[in-house]
């Protein structure tokens, strides 16, 4: 055990929750080859562990023994199913410090919103353990005499689930609460970034009873070639991905040589408009929320800010000196308020996205700079245009770009014009503007003066190119579900 895992070790009241082997078939295993990848703290730079790196070989009896553990799963009643999805819900609730500190140590965000993470993650599995036991059936009057017709629904096999490294518990427990709760076999390959917040959510499966094989993490630097095991084996009859736009595309190209049913929570590019009629501290501390969650790193930050013009230097002096008072810092020391950037890349893609809008005549409100390692100063930048990069692109930072409007209609034109749907916000009080507004919008998600829309209750998911599907909510178990139509004669 390296030096680093022991001291990430030391942390935790629970030492065995922090897991570098992988989870298949119900068995901590090593990789075929003993192949293992490096995990990095992003706010320290340090090695915190090694990771069993698997190959497709070993991700094959994954599937193999998810379709089989699925029969034994789907036969016992759904009250039983929500029992086992109960404990595992309320162990993840008792551990929550722990896996907030695994979380942090891995992803970098600050240990709170860690925390808040894992309250979030698990609140998918106390939802879907309960709608476990609401999958209806119907019955139809019959279209002749002697037929009597019914439908009803039922797993729709070997769930195959690729997510991020920003929310590394809670886009897991999104995907296979719902595969879970329908009787569905579930094999999970987390981000290379963030295998361990898996991994202890595998060990804490494993003590609620999930039966062996039926769920199994399978961490891997191959990402591209465990995609396509995933597309490929005919045992797999479900992909659900949480990620960029261009990874979905690659993955909706490959599914489709099996027909295999997707579900794809992609890139974002969220407006959040504020209106001259809006309370403008509320807006301040909207934007804030939306904005620098995550250190800006969610596919439903808000990505351009536009501030109609009679209140436009009034909220950008507001949103800089909030802005200020942010605390950057490792996400493991108290009353830190903003980490790391997960990687280089992110912090080239924050650089690019502000030297392009200085080049284009934009002006640094506060910020601007990087700080050390994967650090960034929080950015207001105002003087924004339409033709920038941060217009189109999704910074996936802590940029907060301001844009200059007139009128209601130039500012639903300006939030409609992208490739991407996924969720936007407005800060208005006049009730006409809220409805043509929120109506106008051509979002999956609307928030109307609010900045944060996250919760399991409701339906999450984007229009255009941010998705397909929706997660959470009573519909997110769905896409898990296939439906069977049965025609009596008698
Ligand atoms: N909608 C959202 O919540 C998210 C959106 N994004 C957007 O994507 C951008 C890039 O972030 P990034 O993390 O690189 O996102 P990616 O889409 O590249 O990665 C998401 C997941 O997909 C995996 N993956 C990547 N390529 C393939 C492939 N060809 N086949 C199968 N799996 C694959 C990754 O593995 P590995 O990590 O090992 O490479 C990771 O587990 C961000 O800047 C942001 O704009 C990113 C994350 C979440
Ligand atoms: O992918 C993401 O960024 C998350 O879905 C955002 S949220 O669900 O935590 O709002």
């Amino acid at each position: 055990m390296n030096k680093h895992v022991t001291d990430l070790k030391m942390l935790l009241k629970d030492p065995s929750l922090l897991e570098t082997r992988a989870y298949v078939a119900g068995e901590w295993i090593e990789a075929d080859d003993g192949a293992t990848f490096e995990v990095t703290n992003p706010a320290r730079g340090d090695v915190i562990a090694q990771v069993t790196d698997l190959g497709r070989a070993e991700v094959k009896r994954a599937i193999t023994a998810a379709e089989a553990a699925m029969k034994l799963w789907a036969a016992r009643t759904a009250k039983d199913r929500a029992q086992v999805m109960r404990k595992w819900f309320d162990l993840m609730m008792e551990n929550q410090d722990d896996l907030g500190k695994i979380l942090t140590a891995e992803m970098g965000k600050p240990l709170a919103e860690a925390k808040g993470e894992i309250a979030y993650g698990a609140s998918f599995i106390e939802w879907f353990g309960e709608e476990a036991k609401r999958i209806y059936g119907e019955t139809i009057p019959g279209h002749m005499p002697d037929k009597r017709l019914t439908v009803i629904r039922q797993p729709i096999g070997v769930v195959a689930s690729i997510t991020p490294w920003n929310f590394p518990n809670a886009m897991i427990t999104r995907k296979c609460a719902p595969a879970i709760a329908a009787g569905c076999g579930f094999v999970g390959r987390p981000a290379s970034e963030t295998p361990l917040s898996a991994l202890a959510m595998a060990v804490l499966a494993e003590r609620a009873g999930i039966p062996k094989g039926l769920f199994s993490i399978v961490p891997s630097t191959k990402a591209s070639e465990i995609g396509k095991e995933f597309c490929e084996n005919p045992a797999i009859r479900k992909l659900t991905f949480t990620g960029s736009t261009n990874t979905g595309r690659i993955l909706l190209r490959q599914a489709a040589d099996q027909v295999l049913k997707c579900s794809m929570e992609l890139g974002g590019n969220a407006p959040f408009i504020v209106f001259d009629d809006a309370d403008l501290d509320a807006a301040v501390e909207g934007a804030m929320a939306s904005k620098f969650r995550n250190n800006g790193q969610t596919c439903v930050c808000a990505n351009r800010i536009y501030v109609q013009a009679g209140v436009y230097d009034a909220f950008a002096d507001k949103l800089a000196a909030a802005v200020e008072k942010l605390n950057v810092g490792d996400g493991l020391t108290e009353g830190v308020t903003t980490g790391p950037l997960i990687n280089e890349k992110a912090v080239e893609k924050v650089q690019d996205h502000i030297q392009d809008a200085l080049d284009g005549g934009a002006q640094i409100l506060t910020g601007g700079q990087p700080i050390e390692g994967l650090f960034f100063e929080p950015t207001v930048v105002t003087g924004i245009t339409q033709t920038m990069k941060v217009a189109t692109e999704e910074t996936f930072g802590p940029l907060a770009p301001l844009f200059r409007f007139e009128t209601e209609k130039e500012a639903v034109r300006y939030a409609n014009d992208t490739i991407f749907g996924l969720a936007a916000y407005f800060y208005a009080r006049d009730i006409g503007r809220v409805t043509r507004v929120q109506e106008a919008l051509e979002y999956g998600i609307v928030g109307v003066n609010t900045g944060i829309i996250s919760t399991e209750v409701a339906p999450f998911g984007g229009v255009k190119q941010s998705g397909l599907g929706r997660e959470g909510s009573r519909h997110g178990i769905e896409d898990y579900l296939e439906m069977k139509y049965i025609c009596l004669s008698v």
